[in-house]
């Protein structure tokens, strides 16, 4: 049994790894984080996600979580601020650790590649395999198609996600951008007024925010007389959360090293 311990446990994405990981057979899970001052703190984590007891108190903190139990795997999907913090903590004890939380600044990714020298993290803005299938495609597609092509992103997700673009259009527009040669200057996230004709290198990256979706990205590949469109749409958590506790049976046991989704696939790198 692989001993987890889930933080943010009772989040949309920790309550479906919670549920994911209880049906799964091999994964254990051992320890469950909530904010400090929420009132699920304390409690039995199945019951405060309505999921019925699953003998885990809710704890305010990684260090209390394994402290009360020992952990093979950390999986993580709350903030990057709070992910960064945790990798500290996972180095320090010797824990593996799985991100799925996105907005990362470029110090606190530097911040995680520096806990990833004494432990095996696996961090990917997405956690679905049909999404890191979309991501090669994008590029291969890029590659292909060549500078003939307008490229841009659109994602659209539920009115509760706070960082914009989503990191799954951020690592698109990445692998888009390396396929045909262009660079962060290149990549435009928001076009308002007189703004003229598009520049030719230009990668467009654009948001939609509402309701409850889930998650939807496409990359348009614009050209003289057609054009194609690549659309993931995800319906519910679940094939994010199956793809995390995959990444948690693989990061068990490897080296220290700072992974992607794409490594746990046996894809080779696209960025
Ligand atoms: N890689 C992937 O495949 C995916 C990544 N994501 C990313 O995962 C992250 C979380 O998304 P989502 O589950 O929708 O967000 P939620 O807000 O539902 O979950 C985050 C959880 O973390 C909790 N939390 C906040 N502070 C602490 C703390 N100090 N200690 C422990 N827990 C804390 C929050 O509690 P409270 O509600 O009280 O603030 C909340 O329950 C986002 O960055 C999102 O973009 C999401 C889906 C898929
Ligand atoms: O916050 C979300 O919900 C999601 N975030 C990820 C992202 O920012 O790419 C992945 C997924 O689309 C859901």
């Amino acid at each position: 049994m692989i001993r987890t311990v889930i933080t943010g446990i009772t989040g949309r994405m920790g309550s479906t790894l919670l549920r994911l990981a209880r049906e799964s057979g091999d994964l254990r899970v051992v320890g469950g984080t909530a904010r400090p001052g929420s009132a699920s703190v304390g409690q039995d984590a199945g019951v405060a996600t309505r999921l019925g007891p699953v003998d885990v108190t809710v704890v305010d903190s990684l260090e209390r979580a394994l402290d009360a139990a020992q952990a093979d795997v950390v999986i993580d999907f709350t903030s990057a601020e709070l992910s960064v913090a945790h990798a500290k903590v996972c180095a320090a004890r010797g824990v593996a650790l799985v991100v799925g939380s996105t907005g990362f600044t470029p110090e606190a990714s530097a911040a995680l590649a520096e806990s990833a020298k004494a432990v095996p993290i696996v961090a990917a803005p997405n956690m679905s395999v049909g999404v890191n299938l979309v991501i090669r495609m994008a590029a291969e597609l890029a590659r292909v198609l060549g500078p003939g092509f307008d490229v841009e992103v659109l994602e659209a997700h539920h009115r509760m996600k706070k960082d914009a673009p989503s990191g799954t259009a951020l690592r698109l527009a990445d692998v888009l951008a390396e396929a045909l040669g262009r660079t962060q200057e290149d990549l435009t996230f928001a076009r308002h007024g007189q703004i003229g004709a598009r520049p030719a290198r230009e990668i467009g990256v654009q948001t939609l925010r509402g309701g409850d979706v889930v998650g939807e990205h496409t990359v348009y590949f614009f050209g003289e007389g057609e054009r194609i469109e690549l659309t993931h749409r995800a319906t519910n958590r679940d094939q994010f959360a199956a793809g995390a506790l995959r990444a948690a049976r693989w990061v068990v046991g490897r080296a220290p090293g700072l992974h992607d989704m794409a490594d746990v696939l046996g894809f080779q790198r696209t960025s």
